[in-house]
């Protein structure tokens, strides 16, 4: 066990378990340079624990770990878990991820069983993601979705999904071995092979696997060996219907540096865009998660959390853990008055992302128009969509009045944004080619 797991050991035992849960454990350590280093999920998580438990640490770990300096930032390990146990592998260390399995059970340890389908929240911008990834996991190596390729932003649910899948497939028939890795797990382990000429037992720890789950692939980018033995692997798991779910960040044909035939085995299979979800999406993200963590969030307060926070569901989930530990610290009820002042400082820096400005510009360039086009009083249907879309994102994405927008959009009345708003909304719903320009849009806004 390392330093900072049996000092977190101590500390349960000498502090109230809500404390420990709440402010210690989402704490994650690395060590660096010869210190050990905290990663705290925000600063207020950060000034809380240096407030209370700081000394305490300190002296925790210079008894478990020898003198050494501790420092606490607010920041992340790489969520997942470490490499399986490549043949070359290396014992976990002490700023192994908390999810971390064992390192000599490498199917049992590396997929992480608390993200399921069931809660998986769908809605219209997952629902194809999460069919295809079902169908993986009732019918792995099926053609049909092998390789299974879920692309999009960040923090949608790709690796949940991922997650998911490998999870059923192993539910359904136990003794299913899933293997998941990052992208960069499956370099390092690869690396280490090379140096320690061991690659056949590296490849044979593939051969083994029912399931390959690979997150992140456009870490690959660029890097040619890789590239080379993950096509290998990719190969041999392939010929013999062994099921491959992979993410990237994008389609991969966007991604430069990915060797063409790489690219091209990736399009054999099912490629689905998780795009990011829509506020009902996201509300029910909310209540699902808070209901989880056995918290009580009023739908106001979901409400609030899903309209102002929406390009990322991982900082939605930040959101919610920063108030769910505020409110236990305070002893305090989760209502709108206090999410409103909790969350300040968060809510108005998602706030001023967002500017008519910025959305007039963004929406011109996408349809390579200038903005005194969208202004302009002219209604051609090349001007008029465009228009409108713009109208209806400034009101779906700031806090702006229908009169205000109005105003912004050269002095039109607010009857014409109501329309605006109302038009898309009701295309949306049929009109395909409008709901992808919808999602690319919001997705640029959100960056
Ligand atoms: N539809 C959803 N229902 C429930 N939870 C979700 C949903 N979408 C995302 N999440 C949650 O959001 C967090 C981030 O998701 P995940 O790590 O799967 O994102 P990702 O798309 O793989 O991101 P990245 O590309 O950064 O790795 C997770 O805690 C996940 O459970």
């Amino acid at each position: 066990m390392d330093a900072w797991s049996r000092c977190l050991e101590r500390l349960e035992a000498e502090l109230p378990v809500e404390d420990v849960h709440t402010w210690l454990r989402p704490l994650q350590a690395s060590p660096r340079d010869g210190a050990l280093v905290l990663y705290a999920p925000n600063a207020f998580v950060v000034e809380h624990v240096r407030e209370r438990y700081f000394d305490r640490i300190g002296e925790l770990v210079a008894h478990f770990a020898g003198p050494c300096t501790v420092s606490l930032e607010v920041g992340s390990l790489p969520r997942r878990p470490a490499a399986p146990a490549a043949p070359a592998a290396s014992a976990p260390s002490a700023g192994a991820p908390q999810r971390q399995g064992a390192a000599s059970e490498p199917f049992d340890g590396n997929l992480d069983s608390h993200y399921t389908f069931d809660n998986f929240v769908e809605g219209r911008s997952n629902q194809l993601g999460r069919a295809a990834a079902m169908q993986a996991a009732l019918k792995p190596g099926d053609r049909g979705h092998n390789p299974l390729l879920l692309y999009g932003g960040t923090g949608l649910g790709k690796t949940h999904l991922m997650f998911a899948a490998g999870n059923l497939m192993r539910s359904n028939v136990p003794g299913t071995r899933v293997m998941y890795l990052r992208s960069d797990q499956f370099f390092s382990a690869m690396m280490r092979a090379l140096q320690e000429k061991n690659m056949d037992a590296f490849k044979r720890q593939f051969q083994r696997v029912d399931a390959l789950l690979i997150d992140d692939i456009q870490f690959f980018a660029g890097k040619d060996r890789t590239q080379e033995e993950f096509f290998h692997t990719f190969n041999a798991l392939f010929d013999s219907r062994q099921q491959i779910i992979l993410t990237c960040d994008r389609y991969p044909r966007e991604v430069e540096g990915l060797e063409p035939r790489l690219k091209s085995r990736l399009a054999w299979g099912l490629s689905v865009a998780i795009e990011p979800p829509d506020f009902e999406t996201r509300a029910q993200i909310v209540l699902s998660k808070a209901a989880e963590r056995g918290a009580r969030i009023p739908e106001e307060v979901a409400f609030l959390l899903a309209k102002k926070m929406r390009s990322n569901v991982r900082d939605l989930e930040g959101a919610l853990n920063t108030l769910t530990a505020r409110a236990n610290f305070t002893g305090k009820t989760i209502t709108t008055d206090f999410a409103q002042e909790t969350l300040r400082d968060l809510l108005r820096a998602q706030q001023h992302a967002v500017s008519i400005t910025n959305i007039q510009k963004t929406v011109a360039d996408y349809y390579g128009l200038q903005v005194k086009d969208l202004l302009s009083k002219r209604r051609t249907r090349s001007l008029a969509r465009p228009r409108q879309v713009a109208m209806a994102l400034t009101k779906e994405l700031t806090e702006h009045s229908l009169p205000e927008i109005g105003d912004a959009f050269a002095g039109r009345d607010h009857t014409t944004v109501l329309h605006a708003c109302r038009q898309i909304r009701k295309l949306s719903e049929t009109d395909g080619k409008l709901r992808e320009d919808w999602d690319k849009l919001i997705r640029k806004l959100s960056e």
